[in-house]
């Protein structure tokens, strides 16, 4: 994939230096069970040469968007994340960081501008931004303005919905359909942000949400499942895997049970999986027996058609028709996102459509970046957006995979 001012996550392989010290200002988090997202915009006089001298790993994910040219300084909107078992690394990204505007914990106040380091205040949502909540203050002098899960997580994705063209997409068979939804059709609908562990809301407005549902057979539980059933390293490993695999190994099919037929009476196909991992407990086979590849593969079938169906009762409940799907889990990965697909068409027999998201795991960050609402703060971070969706549109949403 092609890398345009990108940061990335391996913060441990670099020293930050001195020329590292952009001006940043209003830098908001979401710190949960898995990743920490970050947003915030940077502005320096640096030019692309710089910005390479400047750029991280990239691991297809943590991406600086949205240039643009501010009374000469170049002003970028950058999207990061961070493992949480790694906070340090986000620690000292931030403390490498000039932070020129920080929040006030009294939205009708004034700003906090150059405070003594320990007024500082940023904001933060995640269950992270109260267990971590010393750590920022005793390593950066921080204060963590605690912005609420849910609330960032409707505001992130009403913003990208409402704002950003281009930013909601079907995926089907291999083809993704960009869906331009009307702003006065775009209420009710379920939000359904896979993470660690799943909430679903539902969203009925501006800042009218309910969270209705959640499961923990998330994210984490793929990962988690994933890194000990094929002992590989990486989050990514796992997905490239599970590319490469075929679950019809383990998964027990329909057709196993009823001698290669459908049963057709109650509409289930030879091919429909019947039980996920059953072929495991008659076949006289050990774990190392199965193909890594295989196994990951019937793991992701297993968790994205639950969640898929789980999230289609719950539309069913209150009578919602689009359903949009967030979360880090997802990663813009084809196999999970058409599982998923099918388990929203498969049960809904077509009335319900899944959605996805190209800023799919920065709802809670952005959420909490708009509450950074001064002096028309949002309509800045619209107009970034909707430069950077068309500088950088393969960017986020890693249409390597599409
Ligand atoms: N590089 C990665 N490292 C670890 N997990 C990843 C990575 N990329 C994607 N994931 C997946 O994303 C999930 C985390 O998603 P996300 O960041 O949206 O949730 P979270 O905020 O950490 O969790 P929660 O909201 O439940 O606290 C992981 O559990 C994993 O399935
Ligand atoms: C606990 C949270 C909200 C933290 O983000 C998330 O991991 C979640 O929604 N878990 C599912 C919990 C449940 O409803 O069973």
């Amino acid at each position: 994939m092609e890398s345009v001012g990108t940061e990335a996550a391996n913060m441990g392989e670099r020293e930050f230096k001195s020329c590292d010290r952009d001006d940043v200002s209003h830098l908001s988090l979401d710190i949960g069970g898995s990743l920490i997202k970050m947003v915030y915009f940077s502005s320096g006089s640096s030019s692309p040469s710089d910005d390479q001298k400047d750029s991280y790993l990239n691991d297809g994910t943590n991406t600086s968007i949205g240039t643009s040219n501010y009374n000469g300084l170049r002003e970028k909107l950058h999207f990061l994340k961070f493992e949480t078992s790694k906070i340090d690394e986000c620690i000292k990204f931030i403390s490498s960081k000039h932070l020129r505007y920080y929040g006030s914990l009294n939205p009708g106040g004034q700003d906090n501008k150059n405070l003594a380091s320990e007024d500082n205040i940023i904001k933060a949502t995640g269950g992270g931004a109260f267990k971590f909540a010393d750590l920022f203050k005793e390593k950066l002098g921080i204060v963590l303005d605690k912005v609420d899960e849910m609330s960032c997580l409707v505001a992130g994705a009403n913003f990208l919905l409402k704002a950003v063209n281009h930013e909601a997409f079907t995926y089907m068979d291999g083809r993704k359909d960009y869906v331009q939804i009307n702003h006065k059709d775009l209420y009710p609908y379920l939000l359904v942000n896979v993470g660690s562990g799943v909430s679903m809301i539902k969203v009925d407005g501006d800042n009218e949400f309910e969270r209705v549902s959640g499961t923990s057979v998330g994210g984490g539980t793929f990962w988690g499942l994933g890194r000990l059933l094929t002992k590989c390293q990486s989050f990514d490993e796992l997905l490239e895997l599970s590319r490469q695999g075929n679950n019809r190994v383990i998964d027990m099919l329909v057709g196993d049970i009823y001698g290669g037929t459908d049963y057709s009476k109650i509409g289930l196909t030879s091919t429909t999986i019947a039980s996920s991992f059953g072929r495991a407990i008659s076949a006289n086979k050990e774990l190392d027996d199965y193909r890594p590849e295989d196994v990951a593969r019937s793991l992701l079938r297993m968790i994205s058609n639950n969640i898929g169906q789980i999230a289609y009762l719950n539309a069913l409940r209150f009578g919602l028709k689009r359903i949009i799907f967030g979360g880090f889990f997802i990663r813009g990965h084809a196999y999970t996102m058409d599982t998923i697909s099918v388990a929203v068409d498969f049960w809904s027999k077509g009335e319900a459509k899944a959605l996805f998201l190209r800023h799919e795991g920065f709802l809670g960050a952005l959420g909490a970046f708009m509450n950074y609402e001064k002096n028309g703060f949002t309509d800045i971070t619209h107009q970034f957006m909707e430069q950077s969706c068309e500088i950088a549109q393969d960017l986020v949403c890693k249409d390597e995979d599409l």
